[in-house]
């Protein structure tokens, strides 16, 4: 999607027709993706769809071998210092900086940051509830996932980035954390690129569900466009309804796209029965 509007400089993420070859194999193939100002876009995608290297060459920490990833106009590659400190990213697992003690290294890093926040800060910190003095390689799994977290998003980042952030988290903390960050965006006008297995987490705030396959993007709209425009139909549209077939489940159903209230007569009196778009159910038909 592209926004003709918005000057690109204003443009958080702008990706146009991105490849990215790995071991010999195209893993990312001519795939675009627009994330505008104080958007919040849920990447889904099977196992190797291609979102850790999505989101790797968004942080320019890969380089393109086709096309381009743009942050606020400048190449993802080589952002000035002062761009690259408006992003804050959460690993899918933290690795490193074991030796520090939670409260040194977050003192460390925050020398690093353009803008540090004091009000963001506390409302991190408490929810990470993390002994400062407690060495991080004696954190656990979850704990060292909060604290993954904490540092990225303390220091009030115009984009935030998160592969995979909320699987080690326990119940309670995957609850609340799910409800600061589209409040942390609310506030600031952040955006946020999400991936995550778990749905139901992301159907709750996400306002865009990017959905990958194959290193290909098979669909990109909202939840209020998917509800009101996908249907599951139970035997094959019939072409002068000009809607788009995008998921052949044969005897579970058939997915289409384009559909507008003026069809559910037709559609009734053709005998089908039709389910609704959910972002999950269309997720499973459109992966599978
Ligand atoms: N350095 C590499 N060399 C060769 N192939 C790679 C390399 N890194 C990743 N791949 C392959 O690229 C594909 C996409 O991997 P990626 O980690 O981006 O997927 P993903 O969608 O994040 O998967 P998951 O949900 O399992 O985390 C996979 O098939 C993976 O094996």
């Amino acid at each position: 999607m592209t926004d003709q509007a918005t000057p690109v400089q204003q443009t958080p993420v702008q990706i146009a027709h991105l490849r990215k070859v790995l071991g010999g194999r195209a893993v990312l193939d001519d795939l675009s993706l627009t994330l505008r100002a104080g958007e919040i876009a849920a990447l889904l995608g099977p196992n190797g769809a291609g979102k850790t290297t999505l989101i790797g060459c968004v942080l320019g920490l890969l380089s393109p071998d086709g096309g381009s990833v743009r942050l606020w106009g400048e190449e993802a590659a080589s952002l000035r210092a002062e761009t690259r400190a408006r992003i804050g990213f959460v690993p899918q697992t933290m690795t490193g900086f074991t030796w520090f003690r939670v409260g040194e290294l977050m003192a460390y890093l925050a020398q690093y940051r353009a803008r540090p926040d004091d009000a963001e800060d506390r409302t991190w910190e408490e929810w990470a509830a993390l002994d400062p003095r407690a060495r991080i390689k004696t954190l656990s799994g979850g704990e060292r996932q909060r604290l993954a977290i904490v540092l990225a998003l303390r220091f009030g980042p115009d984009l935030i980035v998160l592969d995979e952030p909320v699987a080690s988290l326990d119940p309670q903390a995957r609850y609340d954390f799910m409800r600061l960050l589209p409040a942390y965006a609310r506030r600031t006008g952040a955006s946020v690129l999400i991936s995550s297995h778990i749905i139901s987490d992301l159907q709750d705030i996400g306002d865009r569900f990017v959905m990958m396959r194959h290193g290909r993007i098979m669909l990109d709209m909202t939840a209020p466009e998917i509800a009101a425009t996908v249907r599951r139909l139970s035997a094959p549209p019939e072409a002068r309804w000009d809607v788009e077939v995008i998921a052949d489940q044969g005897a579970e159903g058939i997915w289409v796209r384009g559909w507008h209230p003026a069809l559910d007569e037709a559609a009734a009196g053709a005998g089908h029965t039709m389910l609704p778009g959910d972002v999950e159910r269309l997720f499973l038909a459109l992966t599978r």
